[in-house]
């Protein structure tokens, strides 16, 4: 098979989707593989040692989509890249359809075939491309939130951990999986008091007996939420309903309940955000103020660090990159249940009923393209 990689183009988005190994494995199976130039050098990856693993470069990103027959990608494709994916094309990648219809129905007029990293999904239910970026995200939601706490960058000005004599600061977790699990040990290893919140109550009480004394399990519940927001300084937003819109925990109206100067992470914007305000921002903008409350949104975390990030993602992403590779999409997804769940949309029809519900647009079941 014919592979491309072009360099990501988000704003301040430094991962590239295929490490020079990859490549090498790739090419050891016979595929082709054609790298944009530079679009390594984000993560460490020189063009020199892309072509040393038997890529070839091409300079433009355009050349790339137009000889590829699968793209392997990092980010959902943005505005520029929707005219260069073609028909039967095979798209790799982050989407998150359900937070934005344009990509959505731009990628049913491409006709081509939308594979989504984050709704790949096992028997457990669990999402092996979504876990390591989540891992990511959610060590650096406290790192950020800590930081914007400061009050010169808008916080009410506590430190997480507090001091001798001084009590910590109060960080509350919505959602317990794998975003808010790394929040709450991140949290609580710098001496925070940290409450983390989850429907699930077997989650729940799988927390409760991993996480260290100052981290207390609470039952998401309206109720409980309006509580806790109001003594809370961060707030991180990690709920997610694989594949869907997320749910509005925390409305507009409940601002007016936070102290001045609590921070808001909510990691959960790329599915369109648990916390009404959050609006995806960048990493060059990454803040924005609503009645004396930080929000930060920024969409691409991991694409802040790359070095961890590109490797933990492409550690999960290569078996698959090369079972499509080896036997195509069609028989790919005939032989395997967690790649079938990727699907998202083929040949201008949407097959993840999440995705066609956010927009009211038609939905087909994919076994129909099987
Ligand atoms: N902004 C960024 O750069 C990144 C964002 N993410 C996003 O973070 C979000 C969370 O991802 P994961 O932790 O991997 O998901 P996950 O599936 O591991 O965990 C989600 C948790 O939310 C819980 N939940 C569902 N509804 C809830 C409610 N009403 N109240 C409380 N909890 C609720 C579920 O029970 C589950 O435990 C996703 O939207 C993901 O795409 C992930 C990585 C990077
Ligand atoms: C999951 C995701 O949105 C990211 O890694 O950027
Ligand atoms: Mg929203």
């Amino acid at each position: 098979m014919i592979v491309g990689l072009p360099k990501e183009i988000k704003n301040n988005e430094n991962r590239v989707a295929l490490t020079p190994g990859g490549v090498t494995e790739l090419v050891k199976n016979g595929h082709t593989v054609y790298v944009q130039a530079t679009a390594g050098n984000g993560s460490g990856f020189s063009d020199e040692e892309y072509k040393s693993a038997g890529a070839t470069i091409l300079p433009t990103i355009e050349e790339v989509y137009a000889i590829a027959e699968m793209i392997v990608k990092v980010k959902e494709p943005i505005e520029s890249e929707y005219k260069l994916i073609k028909p039967n094309q095979l798209v790799f990648t982050y989407f998150h359809f359900a937070s934005h219809e344009p990509l959505t129905k731009a990628m049913v007029a491409s006709n081509a075939v939308c594979l989504a990293y984050e709704t790949v999904e096992k028997k457990d239910r669990s999402l092996p491309l979504l876990v390591p970026m989540s891992e990511v995200a959610g060590r650096m939601a406290i790192q950020k939130g800590a930081n914007y706490l400061e009050k010169p960058l808008g916080g009410r000005g506590i430190l997480l951990g507090g001091v001798a004599g001084v009590a910590p600061a109060k960080v509350l977790v919505l959602g317990g999986g794998i975003v808010g699990t790394e929040a709450a040990k991140m949290a609580a290893g710098l001496g925070a008091d940290v409450t983390i919140m989850d429907i699930s109550l077997p989650r729940l009480r799988y927390l409760s007996d991993i996480l260290p004394a100052n981290v207390k399990t609470v039952m998401s519940n309206s109720y409980n939420i309006a509580q806790a927001i109001k003594s809370s300084n961060l707030i991180v937003g990690a709920v997610l309903i694989p594949g869907a819109k997320a749910p509005h925990l925390i409305t507009r109206a409940m601002l007016k309940d936070m102290q001045p100067g609590t921070v808001l992470v909510d990691v959960a914007v790329d599915q369109g955000g648990c916390i009404e305000t959050c609006k995806p921002t960048t990493h060059e903008n990454p803040t924005f103020v609503i009645d004396g409350v930080v929000h930060y949104c920024v969409a691409n975390m991991p694409g802040a660090v790359p070095y961890t990030s590109t490797l933990a993602l492409t550690n999960a992403t290569l078996p698959y990159v090369l079972k499509l590779a080896n036997q195509g999409w069609l028989t790919a997804c005939q032989k395997d249940e967690e790649l079938r769940k990727g699907l998202n949309v083929i040949n201008g029809n949407i097959v993840y009923k999440p995705v066609a519900d956010a927009f009211n647009m038609a939905y087909s079941p994919v076994e129909n393209y099987l």
